[in-house]
């Protein structure tokens, strides 16, 4: 059947379905069935009432889609954290540390996107990858540079993602090369979002994007904050990821508490901010981002590659901070959620190693929860996407553990959720067979002139 144009409208799954619901990380609902019109959920339920369902909703038999032996639909992941012009640089120069690896590394790179050419590659080539990865929904940094920025968002809008993103602020102790005055610096990013907005992309907003207290003053930390305000947009910056970065900025700033309070004497800390890493904040730090309704982004697969340090993501859960994943490219090497999930498992394994037995490490299940709810909800995005409510946007994975050339194998004593968690820790993009945002068909595996290349 054919999903595209008019019929993908009207649309049927008939197998097995998991997600996390608010109540339980992984819920396994077998031989259900779910409807979609209009790139909504219109129902979700076990196969009895099937054939009524699809009348009362018009959706025509050739529509459904039985899913095969090994096959599932899970929701699509949200990666919370991600640097796309980072992308060429993903799995090289990580011999560095945070601040010298910027100045080495990242800054040069970033620079090169003031070349509409060179932006339009690159960023065509990671917002590829990162839908063939399953990431449905993605919290983008772009760089300084607002022209590119919009060519970002162009891209996204043709390839049906959806996304945050945000035209980076910078000010000071950044390159000559690599750097914005003040007053620039907020009339680009007042176009920026001008331009997003009135182009109506349905799936992409806007995001006030101070890099980190590090590149920016206190006056442009305050004046983004209050075009946040203005437009009624969310935030995304980072937040005490490594240890000489917090130094770094304690400095800078010396009328200020700790790190976060730069953010919260700024405006910066709302309920629709959400700070990369947060490794090294104080119970105090914790105490006031849990208050204000700000979220976090877990970075495991970065915060190992680039030393950062170990992030205690139990300790942060317990406080009911909203927590997502990001892969961080390029601090983090790898474009997959998966892997953000196995490293957060990893990490979380590592401190209950050192900490003993009464740690309470997380495992695939909560994994996937921040992959998928939780990022959902440390981007507002819950009442929208994330899991298979009626009423939410169908964005999902097609999962096939029996694919040509698969990375795992079933056997015959695996259970449905043995097979699951398989998928979850061995499993990769070759196993995402098709990729749905809000309905709509982006990524099809199965088809020919759409495989990877
Ligand atoms: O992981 C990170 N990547 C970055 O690009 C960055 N900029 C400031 N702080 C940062 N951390
Ligand atoms: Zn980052």
């Amino acid at each position: 059947m054919d999903y595209r144009g008019e019929s993908q409208n009207r649309l049927a799954f008939c197998g097995n379905f998991v997600h996390a619901t608010k109540e339980e990380p992984l819920v396994i609902r077998q031989k259900c069935c779910l409807g979609v019109v209009d790139g909504k959920i219109v129902f979700f339920e076990t196969m009895d009432n099937l054939e009524a369902r699809l009348e009362e909703f018009m959706i025509p038999k050739e529509n459904v889609t039985n899913l095969k032996k090994g096959q599932f639909i899970l929701p699509g992941f949200v990666d919370t954290h991600i640097h796309a012009p980072q992308y060429p640089n993903a799995g090289k120069g990580l011999d560095l540390e945070l601040l010298d690896w910027l100045q080495k590394y990242t800054f040069p790179a970033e620079a090169r996107y003031k070349d509409q050419t060179f932006a339009n590659n690159a960023y065509e080539s990671v917002v590829n990858r990162v839908i063939q990865n399953g990431t449905t929904t993605a919290c983008y940094f772009a760089t300084i540079h607002t022209d590119a920025t919009l060519l970002l968002c162009d891209i996204i809008h043709k390839t049906g993602q959806r996304a945050l993103v945000g035209k980076v602020n910078m000010n000071t102790n950044s390159p000559d090369f690599y750097i914005e005055e003040k007053d620039e610096s907020l009339t680009e990013t007042e176009r920026f979002i001008g331009s997003v907005l009135y182009k109506k992309y349905p799936l992409i907003t806007p995001v006030i994007t101070p890099r980190f207290s590090g590149s920016c003053d206190r006056k442009l930390l305050k004046q983004l904050a209050d075009l946040g305000k203005k437009y009624k947009l969310p935030v995304q910056s980072h937040i005490s990821e490594n240890k000489k970065e917090v130094e770094y900025v304690k400095k800078l700033f010396p009328e200020c508490k700790n790190y976060t309070d730069t953010y919260y004497t700024a405006g910066l800390l709302t309920n629709r901010t959400i700070l990369a890493h947060g490794i090294y904040l104080s119970s105090e730090e914790l105490f006031l981002i849990k208050a204000m309704g700000t979220s976090l982004s877990h970075c495991p697969n970065s915060n190992i590659s680039i030393k950062s340090g170990l992030l205690d993501v139990r300790g942060i859960l317990d406080l009911g901070i909203k927590v997502g994943l990001g892969t961080d490219v390029s601090g983090g090497y790898s474009p997959s959620m998966l892997d953000a999930m196995r490293s957060a498992i990893h990490i979380s394994k590592t401190l209950g190693i050192q900490k003993g037995d009464d740690y309470n490490s997380i495992d695939h299940k909560e994994a996937f929860m921040m992959a998928t709810l939780g990022g959902c909800e440390a981007l507002g995005l819950e009442e929208k996407v994330g899991n298979f409510v009626v009423g939410k946007e169908f964005d999902a994975l097609l999962i096939d553990v029996n694919v040509v050339g698969s990375p795992l194998d079933v056997f015959k004593e695996d259970t449905f959720e043995d097979v699951v968690q398989k998928f979850m820790y061995l499993g990769d993009d070759r196993n995402i067979v098709a990729v749905f945002v809000a309905g709509r068909l982006v990524c099809d595996k199965r088809r020919p002139e759409s495989a990877v290349e």
